[in-house]
């Protein structure tokens, strides 16, 4: 099992690149399946785990996939298969945004009843509500959710319970097939919806009002394959602006999208960290002391959720009493005990977490819990006292490409080893133990 090892201290300083964005780059993968006609070309693809596990269901499903120099390109035109078999959907939930797109194609999807996971239940009935409002009868049974159409999905009115970003997904991508004019309300408005539009735009589709409340698509008879280049990676490019922040830094993120990132902006400018929009980037300042502040995580445009656990990092170092309510997901706090391992003032109530700062921090052995967990947790190594070494990676290479690569060039004190080397270290400690 691989770790990184973290010697805290260092003040980052330089230039670092954001990557595709992994939530933009799987629905729009997934959406290449509606092209019975060319090829897709998507640019700008982050090399993540998750690409490869949602390229991998692709192939399972009949499609030609290939990807080389940041470029997937799939072929869709074969017949489709129906079925995404649990070993995809239990490696990455987003494996079900495929079913949208196999149900208008081929009027069957099955697809692997997704279970819970390390942020919560995570359920799908608002998906299944809107497959059901265009005429699909859907089925659960046996681990799978199996869903089927007697000739075409008819356009319908959709209301979603809540704004919820997978949903409005697979209904945008089915709906973009149906016959007739499907209205989504109260839709997700996250920048990843805004592309996967451009991109179903681009294959053929008539989808409208992408980045509102409320999405309007004429259904069409046929998609073709289509070029598209990935949006930027907002949640990795907040990561580094709280990684600069958190070690009194002065970092230029290029690529970062202020417009995308304003409720993050906002929380760390009452915290008193400067940011000066440059031509290619957003460059940001730290503060001397940072005062502490709450945050509710909400739909965009509010707080975003991925961003929660990098920013209890931060807060720990605050000045003050912080609390961060998450409303997103029921279960998202795993990681306050491993920031708890490294000393951190932290307290669960109920949905909020209470942190008394500024903490100062210990290096520690600790383990990542999801993706955004393993980030902050390796953000707080960087001003923790001493050495934290940071494990079940997994997490990690699911969302971030060269994660420690990247903190390296810019100052942190920062490696990754493998469990070869680990065993190596350890051989050469014992030698040096007994020389
Ligand atoms: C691949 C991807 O893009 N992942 C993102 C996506 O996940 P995902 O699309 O899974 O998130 P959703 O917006 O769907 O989920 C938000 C909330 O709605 C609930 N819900 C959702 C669907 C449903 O049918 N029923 C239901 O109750 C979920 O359990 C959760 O509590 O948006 C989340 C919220 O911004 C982000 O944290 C994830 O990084
Ligand atoms: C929760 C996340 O992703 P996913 O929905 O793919 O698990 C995330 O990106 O932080």
């Amino acid at each position: 099992m691989d770790k990184i090892i973290v010697r805290g201290g260092k003040r980052l300083n330089g230039t670092v690149k954001v990557e595709g964005a992994k939530n933009a780059v799987l629905p729009v993968i997934a959406a290449t399946l509606l092209a019975s006609d060319g090829k897709s070309i998507i640019k700008s693809v982050p090399t993540l785990s998750d690409v490869y596990t949602i390229n991998e269901v692709l192939r399972f499903l009949n499609a030609d996939v290939s990807f080389a120099n940041n470029e997937v390109t799939v072929d869709a035109s074969k017949e489709l298969s129906v079925e995404a078999p649990f070993e995809y959907v239990r490696k990455m939930r987003a494996s079900v945004l495929v079913m949208g797109s196999l149900l208008a194609r081929n009027g069957h999807a099955r697809v692997a009843l997704p279970g819970g996971c390390a942020i919560g239940s995570r359920p799908i009935d608002q998906h299944l509500k809107g497959f059901e409002a265009m005429g699909a009868k859907v089925q659960v049974g046996n681990g799978f959710i199996e869903a089927s159409v007697e000739d075409r999905l008819q356009g319908a009115k959709i209301y979603l319970d809540f704004p919820s970003v997978g949903a409005t997904e697979n209904i945008m991508m089915a709906a973009t097939l149906a016959k007739g004019t499907t209205i989504i309300e109260n839709v997700a408005k996250e920048p990843e919806i805004v592309d996967l539009a451009n991109f179903l735009n681009a294959m053929g589709a008539k989808v409208k009002g992408a980045g509102t409340g409320t999405l309007h698509i004429e259904g069409v008879d046929k998609l073709y394959g289509a070029e598209h280049t990935i949006i930027p990676d907002r949640i990795e490019a907040g990561t580094f602006l709280v990684a600069a922040a958190i070690t009194g830094g002065n970092v230029l993120v290029q690529g970062a999208v202020p417009e995308h990132l304003s409720s993050l902006i906002a929380k760390m400018e009452e915290m008193g960290v400067v940011f000066k929009e440059e031509v290619d980037g957003l460059r940001v300042i730290s503060a001397e002391n940072l005062k502490a502040v709450d945050i509710k995580t909400m739909p965009h445009p509010g707080f975003p959720t991925d961003m929660q656990s990098q920013m209890m990092a931060l807060l720990l170092r605050a000045q003050g009493t912080s609390m961060i309510t998450e409303t997103v997901f029921e279960n998202r706090f795993m990681h306050v005990e491993e920031f708890r391992r490294m000393n951190g003032d932290v307290k669960i109530e109920g949905r909020s977490v209470i942190m008394n700062g500024p903490t100062n921090l210990q290096g520690a052995e600790v383990a990542a819990t999801d993706l955004r967990a393993a980030a902050a947790l390796i953000l707080s190594g960087l001003v923790a006292e001493g050495i934290t070494r940071v494990t079940e990676l997994k997490h990690l290479d699911r969302g971030y490409v060269n994660f420690h690569q990247k903190l390296a060039a810019i100052g942190a004190d920062i490696e990754r080893v493998t469990e070869e080397e680990q065993v190596t270290l350890s051989a050469t400690y014992v030698a040096d133990l007994n020389a």
